[in-house]
């Protein structure tokens, strides 16, 4: 914890722990939160064990029924305890609220049935509906508006970040109660006991430091209030503006997917951890393991595979989480299923973390927050159907014995099968995510994979590559290349072929304002630098937008300047260094080079003179770099002779026209019979 003035005086402001009040709420909403999970992992460990001899259907309903106990309130009538809870004196209520849950607590290892298992746990989480909320409202009355973001992580770390840390717990004072049961005869066979009596007692610390935080305010009169609508609504109104939008609609059902495959296994662990011979111990490092797992990759999704599209990871690490899933559901080892949870839990926690950053990356500012609140109301409703749900129908389905052939048995039990559907909807959503997100469409999955596993990403060889042709136009100012181009479109549409014009800079939306920017005389201060990296981002646009989705189209693209033209305007005319040039184009457009180049070289002479109009800031440079710049389209052109025509721009244009055909047709893909020149004849002459 940080000091105020320390280690953090000089730049960053102090850590909103340094803030004694919300430290001791923090401290309170820790415990609270560990004996939460606690709470519920003794809770159905409990259940299951006090109807062990009723059989594998009524242990599972028995479970299934503790879980649905548990997260009923919050969903039936949380808004309604919202609402009243404003109301109190806020500090009594939390005080109250954890005597409360302490003495429920309490009470059930003292009564020991099942039915009162029930009512304590739906009355614990009823006092909950009363201390959540008062303790959201006295947040922002204890911490600064400009840390309450770094209050709600911390409080968000505390809520999921103790559940590895209960259920491990779980597993030590389990172990714990079996040493203690043969000194102390009470705790004999009761494995869960200790610890419900160390949740109870969570509470009742809790209580303790509530009752000496003084700064609470007493009522809601000066706090913000903070109004919850009910967990319906909120999924309603949020289904209304993010249903619409076709990606966030994949991210949010892929999420929940994961979420879904992390909750089929907390629902039926119990019982499965039973099936395998393991005892109470071995269930809380199950239920650990989840949550181990889906914190790390939480932590480390981010960092994986940084080469590999986010999209793409995003629905891998679902199938993988299916997949996983099935072997959990297969194997009858208990070790192994552990570990496979780890991975599992990874897998939902990967696909979790980067639902989240693209959907915060993609919904605009105002609209993010009821998105955020929609997406934890569904992930809340889909947790309490598959933990209800999943030990239901577990016990439903009840327990059977394959015979594979002569003594050997195979167990296929309520909790396999359950595990097993899980497994197919996650494997079933994740390929749907694949499907409609993809942003690499035509780039296998399998080399992508390969490539980002190397640190690299994978461009795709000559046999992948996009099956249309690309040619270039260029040349100095007034040099014909507009007119050229078009004349070379007509002629290739005449041929049957589907042909993209298009031009540098400028052919995209954000390409237009760059495209202001660059030529507007008014930017006169504009740096070479600056320069050349401005047109290197209108082409990476260019690339992603419009030429490369028309080649995969199988269509002509051309391009009235490209690449070349930055290594003669921004390499030689401004003296930039060329090889940097080249690299910064090499990147932008991820190494896509034309199949042919048509330089039409005219003396700058000629070329400025055609020209009409108010010149712009680059025909407005003097004759000397315009000079260097043809020189450069020159020895570009010598240097790569297969890959450019050279036409002399002096010529008419009949004559060039004839010249860029007879070349082209030696590089199309159906070579152009010559008679086919007739149909040129045909065309109207274009003027600008
Ligand atoms: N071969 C040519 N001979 C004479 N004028 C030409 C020729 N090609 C084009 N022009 C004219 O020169 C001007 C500039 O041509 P344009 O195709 O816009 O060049 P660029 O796109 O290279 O700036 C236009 O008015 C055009 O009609
Ligand atoms: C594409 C590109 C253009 N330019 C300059 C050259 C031109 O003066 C201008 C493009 O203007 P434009 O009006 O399209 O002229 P032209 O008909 O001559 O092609 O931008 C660069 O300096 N670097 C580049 O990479």
């Amino acid at each position: 914890m940080t000091t105020p003035g320390r280690n953090t005086a000089r730049r960053k402001p102090p850590n909103v722990l340094a803030n004694a009040p919300f430290r001791k709420l923090w401290t309170a909403m820790s415990l609270c939160s560990l004996g939460d999970w606690l709470n519920i992992i003794a809770l159905t460990a409990l259940a299951g064990n006090l109807t062990s001899g009723a059989g594998y259907k009524a242990q599972s309903l028995a479970i299934g029924g503790v879980f649905v106990a548990k997260m009923l309130p919050a969903i039936l009538l949380g808004p309604l305890a919202g609402a009243f809870a404003d109301r109190f004196d806020r500090r009594l209520t939390m005080f109250f609220s954890d005597l409360l849950r302490f003495a429920l607590v309490l009470s059930i290892p003292l009564i020991g049935s099942y039915q009162w298992v029930i009512i304590a746990t739906f009355l614990v989480e009823c006092v909950n509906l009363f201390w959540v909320p008062a303790k959201d409202a006295t947040v922002p009355n204890l911490v600064p508006k400009e840390r309450l973001e770094e209050a709600n992580q911390l409080n968000l770390l505390v809520t999921y970040g103790t559940a590895p840390v209960a259920a491990l717990l779980f597993a030590v004072l389990s172990v714990a109660d079996d040493a203690l049961g043969r000194f102390v005869p009470y705790f004999a066979d009761r494995d869960t006991y200790l610890a419900l009596f160390i949740n109870a007692i969570a509470y009742l610390v809790s209580a303790f430091i509530i009752f000496t935080l003084k700064d609470i305010s007493k009522t809601g009169a000066t706090a913000t209030a903070i109004s919850t609508p009910s967990v319906l609504r909120q999924i309603i109104d949020g289904w209304r503006f993010v249903g619409g939008n076709r990606l966030i609609r994949g991210l949010v059902i892929g999420m929940l997917g994961a979420f879904a495959a992390g909750g089929t296994v907390v629902g039926v662990a119990k019982i499965y951890v039973v099936a395998l011979q393991g005892g109470d111990a071995a269930y809380g490092v199950v239920f650990g393991a989840v949550f181990v797992g889906m914190a790390s990759g939480m932590f480390f999704g981010p960092r994986l595979l940084r080469e590999l599209s986010r999209r793409r990871l995003f629905g891998l690490s679902i199938v993988v989480a299916g997949v996983v899933l099935a072997a959990i559901a297969l194997i009858h080892n208990l070790v192994i299923v552990v570990m496979l949870t780890v991975v599992l839990g990874a897998c939902a926690g990967i696909a979790w973390i980067i639902g989240y950053t693209m959907i915060g990356l993609e919904v605009e500012d105002n609209l993010r927050g009821r998105t955020f609140s929609f997406l934890q109301s569904l992930a809340r409703v889909t947790l309490l159907l598959v933990v209800a749900v999943a030990p239901t129908l577990a016990g439903l389905f009840g327990r059977h014995e394959v015979r594979l052939g002569g003594e050997t048995v195979y167990r296929f039990d309520g909790s396999n099968l359950v595990l097993l559907i899980g497994a197919l909807l996650a494997v079933i959503v994740g390929l749907l995510a694949l499907r409609h997100m993809d942003d690499r469409k035509g780039v296998p999955i399998v080399s992508d994979l390969v490539a980002a596993a190397r640190g690299e990403r994978f461009a795709p060889e000559e046999t992948e590559q996009p099956r249309g042709m690309f040619i270039a136009f260029e040349g100095g100012e007034g040099s014909g290349k507009t007119t050229q181009s078009r004349l070379l479109a007509i002629w290739l549409r005449d041929q049957g072929f589907d042909v993209v014009q298009t031009r540098e800079p400028g052919s995209t939306k954000v390409g237009m304002r760059l495209r202001a920017i660059l030529l507007d005389a008014v930017h006169q201060g504009l740096s070479a630098r600056s320069e050349a990296l401005l047109y290197a981002a209108d082409r990476a646009e260019h690339v992603e937008k419009v030429i490369r989705p028309a080649l995969y189209r199988g269509s002509m693209v051309i391009s009235d300047r490209y690449v070349d033209s930055s290594l003669a305007y921004q390499g030689a005319g401004r003296a930039l260094e060329p090889g940097d040039v080249a690299r910064i184009n090499a990147w932008a457009t991820g190494g896509l080079v034309p199949d042919l180049t048509v330089l039409i070289d005219t003396p700058p002479s000629v070329g400025l003179t055609r020209l009409g109009g108010a010149a712009d800031r680059i025909e407005s440079e003097p004759l000397e770099f315009h000079e260097r710049v043809r020189r450069e389209f020159r020895s570009l052109a010598a240097a790569a002779p297969e890959r450019y025509l050279v036409v002399d721009g002096t010529l008419a244009q009949e004559q060039i026209s004839l010249l860029i055909h007879d070349r082209v047709r030696e590089v199309l893909p159906d070579p152009v019979p010559e008679e086919s020149e007739d149909a040129t004849g045909t065309i109207p002459v274009i003027r600008d």
